[in-house]
């Protein structure tokens, strides 16, 4: 078996592999996603597009150090009405993204892809949707109150997995691509590559 790396700071995907038994490493991406993001919209491209670049980007860029691992890449983006948004910079944006998401239904672009050798082997896009109930600024208030900072690492301002699954009435699709990996096609496809023994 080879090594297994995960190209990527985010703990809950680590969490979500960590959970699975997948025995693997964490060599987080030095990728300028800002960037990568400004060159996809420019060219065109729509917000899976932007999360598969994005994933694609990061697995490589952490597969040319390290060539015979299996190197996870992911990145998502969260899509409402067309726009794409990205994580939260401070509790007064997570705010007006949450006033924003009130009573709407909103999209996560959710990428993952495996490099190995600098070549990208495997790749999968999710988009599960969210609707989230009418919230009244007061619960908004008290929901960020009560979730802190925490949830600036979450793209969409929640943790769907802790009290952020109050702010929801309904979810299409799959539980692990919202927490922001396509985990059971991964498995799958590691299982494959005899990366895992079932
Ligand atoms: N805990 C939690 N995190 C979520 C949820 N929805 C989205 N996220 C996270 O939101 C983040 C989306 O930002 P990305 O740019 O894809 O990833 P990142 O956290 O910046 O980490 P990198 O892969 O190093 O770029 C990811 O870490 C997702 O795991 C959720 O419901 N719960």
């Amino acid at each position: 078996m080879s090594r297994i790396i995960l190209a990527s700071g985010s703990w809950i995907r680590a969490q979500m592999l960590r959970n699975a038994g997948v025995p693997f490493d964490i060599v987080p991406s030095e990728v300028d996603e800002a960037a990568i993001k400004r060159r996809c919209l420019g060219d065109g491209d729509d917000l899976r597009d932007i999360a598969m670049r994005l994933a694609e980007a990061k697995a490589l860029s952490v597969s040319r150090n390290h060539p015979d691992a299996y190197v996870i890449g992911a990145d998502q983006v969260l899509g409402l009405d067309g726009h794409l948004y990205d994580k939260p910079v401070d509790m007064d944006e997570a705010r007006a993204r949450l006033r924003e998401f009130s009573g709407r239904k909103h999209t996560l672009y959710s990428a993952a892809c495996i490099a190995r050798g600098q070549t990208i082997l495997w790749q999968v896009i999710d988009y599960p949707t969210l609707t989230m109930c009418t919230l009244s600024d007061d619960t908004i208030d008290r929901y960020l109150a009560e979730a802190g900072e925490e949830i600036l690492s979450s793209v969409g301002a929640y943790q769907l997995e802790s009290i952020g699954a109050r702010l929801f009435h309904q979810v299409h699709g799959n539980y692990f691509s919202i927490l922001g990996l396509p985990l059971l096609p991964l498995l799958a496809f590691l299982r494959e590559q005899k990366q895992l023994e079932y």
